[in-house]
């Protein structure tokens, strides 16, 4: 068979997307999934998704980590699916879908020729905070803790340990590491599913904004993200300690290249 998609990368988080609506793609098929995805054998991303038709939404999204796996929730992919729906014509700047952890609202602006989609995220009402930790889940769960600096930071061998740990082997966790202050931080990600970092996480990110919320006890609910792959804004209404509501991720969408391929 032959399969036609499309690349996108939101802030570096790169994905493969495709257009299912005819619902031909062998999504059963993990180890398919997991060669289209490697970045030697493949086409290589971080994801693999799939645009479908859902009732009553104007899409539905269903995310594949590289391993082959579905996933929950992926921030970044959110927003590069909406770019592709956009490109598809199925939507205008605005949209309504749904996803593995629920129904997703998303604006489309341009700056420059850039295209920039924000989306609302799940709301979060829970927050574990442990001794130098927070543990949250923002569609997929995340670990979360405070570096002095990046610089010289082994992000890939320092999240590992905590993703296999006792507590984590099992069902597995996305690590984040923050450094800065207030609502000005910096963040890197160890993806599960990925296994390694990625150059950015957009749940990784709202959880680490809501960390650096509780962690610096700061006024504002807007916060400025720098990753490896670019920068994203995230803001949140926080009326309530640990209830975190109408949370927005901001960022470019970017087409990459189309492609065909036979499998
Ligand atoms: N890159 C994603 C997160 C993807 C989900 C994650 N790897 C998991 O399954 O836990 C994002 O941008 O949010």
């Amino acid at each position: 068979m032959q399969i036609c998609f499309s690349k996108y990368q939101g802030t570096g988080n790169d994905f493969i997307l495709v257009d299912n609506r005819d619902k031909s793609f062998p999504s059963e098929n993990i180890s398919l999934v997991e060669k289209l995805c490697d970045r030697r054998f493949g086409i290589g991303c971080d994801g693999l998704m799939l645009l479908e038709n859902e009732e009553g939404f104007d899409f539905k999204m269903r995310y594949f980590n590289s391993d082959g796996k579905e996933g929950s929730m992926c921030g970044n992919g959110g927003r590069c699916i909406v770019a592709f729906a956009y490109h598809l014509n199925i939507i205008k700047d605005k949209t309504h879908f749904i996803a593995v952890d629920g129904e997703h609202f998303a604006d489309i602006s341009f700056q420059s020729d850039q295209l920039i989609v924000s989306l609302q995220m799940q709301n979060v009402d829970h927050v574990e905070s442990g001794d130098d930790f927070y543990y949250l889940n923002t569609g997929s769960p995340h670990y979360t803790k405070f570096i002095d600096s990046h610089e010289k930071f082994d992000t890939y061998s320092e999240g590992k340990l905590i993703r296999y740990n006792q507590r984590f082997k099992e069902e597995g966790t996305n690590v984040n590491f923050i450094s800065g202050q207030n609502n000005q931080i910096k963040v890197s990600t160890y993806e599960r599913g990925v296994e390694d970092e990625t150059y950015s996480c957009g749940t990784g990110v709202v959880a680490s904004c809501i960390s650096a919320k509780k962690q610096f006890k700061t006024e504002s609910n807007h916060f400025y993200v720098t990753t490896k792959g670019g920068n994203l804004e995230v803001f949140f209404d926080n009326k309530e300690d640990d209830k975190f509501e109408t949370i927005w991720l901001k960022g470019p969408a970017t087409f990459v290249f189309n492609g065909k391929l036979d499998v």
